[in-house]
């Protein structure tokens, strides 16, 4: 019904509108009397053998929503009522910001594929702190972090310190997002000695913290194979808990979008089933080459149960989507959790 019906009328609005319509849609619902209960039997699929630890935490389940959806933890609850195991919110700044002009997000309906702008807008980490204690829901949440867009890089450890301090004590994780393509110049952290010294500055810090906080660094899919090397050797020499594979690419390779179409679109990260590919390579990549050293969580075009289970072979240990969960909707969570189980029971 949902891609049926309800997508191609949702399609006819502007994206970000529609993201809204949404969002207040389901806090609105997820208020009302008996509504909570009738989504979690109608989205969560517990088992025993989709329990995951990973980095000292126990998801209950592999499938977490990405980063992007849920930028000021206003729904944590909803989301965990939609069968996530995890939701991971965020990006989040110190300072509130409104993010790129609009529009900022864009659909690409023959690629199953999103671009977008958004330039990291959101409330302030504060904000999303003072929401995320009030939530009931016992999923774990990562809180994405990042630096605001007028901080210069020099300055950007300062952002990150304070989004982490702001955020300890009401996430169960954290994630460095230094791969945005939408504030300028923040993939040049990526490089090897800025971001060693970002994350040796972090984790120095969460070490002096009675009961510290596992992190993780989110990469880019257009790294090649010398970053991802670097990033490896990074990753093991600062004590980080392991990796978000991977963000948005600026990648515009293999769409059937017409080119001028895309000129029209303009700037942006691609996201859905474009990426699908190339995430799953670098998640490949960074296992071999690390020998499952640390955890890679494996996010970029799942729309599917198969698709997760090429994430999971690829050797992910966790999973993570937001552009399936747009075009095939609520029960997608749910059917890659069955699926797996179903999967599982076929082997034994
Ligand atoms: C509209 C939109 C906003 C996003 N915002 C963020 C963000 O704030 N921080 C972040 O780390 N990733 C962000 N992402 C990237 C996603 O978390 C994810 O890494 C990427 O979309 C690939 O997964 P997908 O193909 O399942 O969408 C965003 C993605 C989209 C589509």
């Amino acid at each position: 019904m949902y891609k049926r019906l309800l997508l191609p009328f949702l399609f006819f609005f502007d994206a970000e509108r529609v993201h809204h319509w949404v969002c207040n849609a389901l806090r609105f619902a997820y208020g009302l009397p008996l509504v909570p209960g009738l989504l979690k039997k109608l989205y969560v699929f517990e088992h025993p053998s989709l329990v995951r630890e990973v980095a000292g935490l126990r998801f209950k389940n592999p499938v977490g929503l990405a980063a992007g959806f849920d930028k000021n933890a206003e729904m944590v609850d909803e989301l965990a009522a939609l069968g996530f195991g995890y939701v991971e919110i965020g990006t989040v700044t110190p300072r509130p910001q409104p993010g790129n002009e609009r529009p900022r997000l864009f659909r690409l309906k023959d690629d199953n594929a999103l671009i977008n702008r958004m330039g990291f807008n959101n409330k302030g980490a504060g904000v999303a702190a003072a929401k995320l204690r009030y939530r009931k829901s016992d999923i774990m949440v990562g809180g994405n972090i990042g630096k605001n867009k007028d901080t210069p890089n020099e300055k950007a450890l300062d952002d990150y310190v304070r989004c982490f301090q702001d955020l300890f004590e009401v996430v169960d994780y954290f994630v460095v997002n230094v791969s945005s393509p939408n504030t300028p110049g923040l993939r040049d952290l990526q490089e090897k000695e800025p971001l060693t010294h970002l994350l040796r500055e972090l984790q120095k810090l969460n070490n002096y913290k009675p009961k510290p906080k596992p992190i993780f660094l989110k990469i880019a899919p257009d790294l090649n194979h010398s970053q991802l090397d670097d990033i490896v050797e990074i990753v093991l020499a600062t004590g980080i808990a392991g990796v978000i594979a991977t963000n948005t690419t600026i990648s515009r390779k293999g769409l059937n979008v017409s080119d001028s179409d895309l000129e029209k679109i303009g700037a942006g990260g691609l996201s859905g089933q474009p990426l699908r590919h190339r995430s799953t390579e670098v998640i490949r990549y960074l296992c071999e080459k690390s020998g499952d050293a640390f955890p890679v969580l494996g996010v970029g075009g799942i729309a599917s149960p198969a698709d997760a289970r090429e994430k999971l072979n690829a050797g992910a240990s966790l999973l993570q989507i937001y552009t399936g969960f747009i075009y095939e909707g609520p029960g997608l969570a749910r059917r890659i959790c069955k699926s797996l189980v179903e999967q599982r029971t076929l082997n034994t």
